[in-house]
């Protein structure tokens, strides 16, 4: 197998760590083509359909290529910005804030974001850091509760980049952060603050990202971090059992999905005669395609539709101070250990080009 060209090495160089922030990814431009474009690498990830590769492939191509790219691309219209689409914007812009945070908190590193599906792709990413000196890569999935399709499959496009690569980096993965305090508490926070701006509603419900009901009986870890999530949450606010719900959304194929669903849960709700309803998605880290249209504007029109009278969407994190303080302690959790600062890399460095001058005895 031939290894990927290397960048020329530098004696003296200084090591350097970087942290790679990953989301899922989303299509070029709100249309047909980008959309079968995006889709096709996506579905085609044995990670997101585990049926025999030969009779998903011909599904796939035979038929969901065919229809879906179409549908899904009006939705992305619905919810495309003038920047682009916001899974991608808000990723670009957590990354950012990352550097500058971690940078206050005197860490010197390189930071950027990627997208499992798509662009900026991880193995160019990897690649990009590797030219700017990195040595040592933290790879943070931002996805807080851990599946085989998300963050798993981050770990693939990572694991196949080594593979091809010679001279690998450090790496390290972040696999969870589901009961971390502070993800908690920036959840906590973005509640509390829209009850105080909005007034508060009769139940919460938060709404997660469904999977397979049988990636739970096969040891997929994801239903009970979601509701692990949902109960610290639910204790954090002093929320009763009966004034929130944990639900899944967002169901894909014939399958049986996790339940209960979120759409049916909230045409239920209002069907019993709850007036008012405040939804949350703490599963994904930046508002996208599942939160503002299938949540804010599907959701919301059955919930109205069913007979409630208040429908209020609570925003992801994003890019709040909240959230963004629990990614910069969280990348900070996991570096420990690597030297992120500059001060001892001058030193290191000095110490490099003495030795590689014969300046210095070696022991
Ligand atoms: C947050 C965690 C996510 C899990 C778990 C997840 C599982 C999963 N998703 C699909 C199929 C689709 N998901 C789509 C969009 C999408 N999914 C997530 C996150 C999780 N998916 C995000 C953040 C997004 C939004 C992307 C954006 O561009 O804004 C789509 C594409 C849209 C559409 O055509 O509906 C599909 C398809 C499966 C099959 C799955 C678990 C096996
Ligand atoms: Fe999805
Ligand atoms: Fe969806």
């Amino acid at each position: 197998m031939a290894f990927n060209a290397e960048p020329d090495y530098r004696h003296g160089s200084a090591p350097r760590t970087a942290v790679l922030l990953c989301n899922l990814g989303t299509p070029d431009a709100p249309t047909a083509s980008a959309t079968r474009r995006y889709l096709a690498e996506f579905l085609a990830d044995p990670r997101v359909v585990e049926i025999p590769r030969l009779v998903w492939l011909l599904i796939l191509h035979g038929i969901i290529l065919r229809v879906r790219p179409a549908k899904s691309a009006a939705k992305y219209q619905s919810i495309w910005t003038q920047e682009g689409s916001p899974l991608q914007v808000w990723t670009g812009r957590q990354a950012k804030y990352l550097q500058g945070m971690l940078g206050e908190r005197g860490h010197k590193l390189l930071v950027k974001h990627a997208m499992r599906y798509g662009q900026p792709a991880i193995a160019a990413q990897l690649d990009e850091l590797k030219r700017e000196g990195a040595t040592r890569i933290l790879v943070l999935p931002a996805y807080p509760q851990y599946s085989g399709a998300t963050t798993a499959s981050v770990i693939d496009a990572v694991s196949l980049w080594a593979l091809k690569t010679r001279n690998v980096p450090e790496l390290r993965f972040i696999n969870r952060y589901h009961d971390d305090p502070l993800y908690i508490a920036a959840l906590v926070d973005s509640v509390r603050s829209h009850w105080q701006r909005e007034g508060r509603g009769d139940m919460l419900v938060m709404s997660f990202h469904g999977m397979p009901a049988r990636t739970l009986a096969l040891g997929d870890p994801y239903h009970c971090e979601c509701l692990k999530t949902g109960r610290l949450l639910a204790e954090a606010l002093g929320l009763a059992p009966d004034h929130y719900r944990v639900t899944f959304q967002s169901r894909f194929g014939k399958a049986k999905w996790l339940q209960p669903f979120t759409e049916p849960t909230l045409i239920e709700l209002a069907g019993k005669g709850l007036k008012s309803v405040d939804l949350i998605c703490p599963g994904f880290s930046a508002d996208c395609l599942e939160t503002l249209e299938e949540i804010d504007q599907e959701a919301r029109a059955a919930f109205l539709a069913a007979g409630g009278q208040a429908f209020a969407y609570i925003p992801c994190l994003n890019d709040s101070p909240a959230g963004m303080r629990a990614l910069t302690a969280l990348a900070e959790k996991h570096l420990q250990g690597w030297p992120t600062t500059s001060s001892a890399e001058p030193d290191l460095q000095q110490r490099e080009r003495a030795l590689a001058a014969g300046a210095e005895s070696r022991p």
